[in-house]
């Protein structure tokens, strides 16, 4: 086992605080470790030749975004347009055709493992968010959805491995929805786990590191529609009061995949306090370090904070993929990321315990 220099908590609820506590001083940060005012696109179509010395070149490109911004657009990833235009369609299908009381049934109330219908103004992810005003439809993996058919392992954030927990619309009531879904959602997982060897690469580990955590992995995913802006204003420096879509917050997994449509709304904060606009890219998917994936790193890779706010007059969909390793995998801190001068900071965990405690944490604020 790795040394554990000052192990935090060894209380998983403790640690989740932690995590809050964490977020709260990362938003009042005003002095600077890496400020930016960009974010980098990286180019995946060398990663996919036999040449080592191609995919080392990616991966040496990921290491630098994530250990300054921990955000990057990926282009020439391989999933096709039309799949992304489709699911994106798919989204606003489910929005506006299913019946309300359809809606209702397949409620996130009704699912210890956060799956369904989210209305809006339902959660917050933080404390300081007032109302947040988007919607969600959220859903997790299943072997059905894995075009590898998984290796019939798979276990839930709660330890439950009892099949899926999804709640999904009906057919009758959405056709194709179910097919649309499995079609993006196969791909995504399958770069996701692309990106895995990538990731590797880029921590100096052996390429295959990660594929015997990767075989039934955690992988939430959700549709959100952000609603027009009434009063739509641009990104300003300094904006207190805003009608926040999704309030500020830095996801829990590995990693997150987001498509989004042709609509600005993401804004990621730069370590000197300015928010930064993710303007949407043409074919382009974004990338971010979660929080698992930064403490598996010691901190080295970054996990940056972000929120979303709709300054349009139009509707926004997206639709992000949260990566997690396998959920039963219990984990200590990366063999490269640890050196006598910068011991392991943090306890061994399991991917689905942090995830779940970190979920449960915005139920004990009372949000959910
Ligand atoms: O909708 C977006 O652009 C980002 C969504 C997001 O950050 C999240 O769901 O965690
Ligand atoms: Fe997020």
């Amino acid at each position: 086992m790795a040394a554990v220099a000052n192990p935090v908590q060894a209380d998983p609820l403790a640690q989740a605080r932690q995590a809050h506590v964490y977020l709260e001083e990362r938003l009042k940060a005003t002095s600077a470790t890496t400020s930016f005012r960009s974010i980098p696109i990286i180019d995946l179509t060398p990663s996919f030749s036999s040449s080592r010395a191609d995919r080392q070149k990616v991966a040496n490109e990921i290491h630098d975004a994530c250990t300054t911004v921990g955000f990057f657009y990926i282009k020439g990833h391989g999933i096709p347009k039309g799949v992304c235009d489709d699911v994106l369609k798919l989204a606003e299908r489910f929005f506006h055709e299913l019946p309300e009381p359809s809606k209702e049934a397949i409620h996130l109330k009704n699912s210890p493992q956060f799956r369904g219908y989210e209305p809006a103004a339902f959660s917050s992810v933080n404390d300081f968010a007032s109302k947040e005003t988007k919607e969600a439809f959220n859903w997790g993996y299943e072997a059905g959805l894995d075009p590898t058919g998984g290796d019939g392992k798979y276990v839930d954030i709660d330890g439950s491995s009892d099949g899926s927990k999804n709640q999904w619309p009906s057919e009758d009531e959405l056709p194709g929805f179910y097919k649309g879904i499995a079609k993006y959602y196969s791909h995504v997982l399958q770069l996701s786990r692309h990106l895995c060897r990538l990731f590797a690469l880029s921590l100096n580990l052996q390429e295959d590191f990660f594929e015997p955590m990767i075989t039934h992995p955690g992988g939430i995913a959700r549709l959100i529609r952000y609603r027009p802006s009434s009063n739509p204003k641009p990104l300003s420096e300094v904006d207190e009061d805003e009608e926040i879509g999704l309030g500020a917050h830095s996801d829990y997994e590995c990693f997150t995949l987001l498509l989004q449509d042709s609509n600005p709304g993401l804004e990621i904060l730069s370590s000197d306090g300015h928010w930064i606009s993710a303007q949407p890219v043409e074919g382009g998917i974004v990338v971010n370090v979660a929080d698992f994936l930064m403490r598996w790193t010691n901190d080295k890779y970054k996990s940056t904070v972000h929120r979303v706010v709709n300054r349009t007059a139009k509707e926004r969909y997206s639709i992000p993929l949260f990566f997690s390793i396998n959920y039963d995998e219990i984990v200590e801190t990366l063999p490269s990321c640890i050196s006598e001068d910068n011991p392991a900071k943090y306890l061994p965990i399991a991917a689905g315990q942090y995830v779940l405690d970190r979920l449960s944490l915005t139920l004990k604020t009372g949000k959910y």
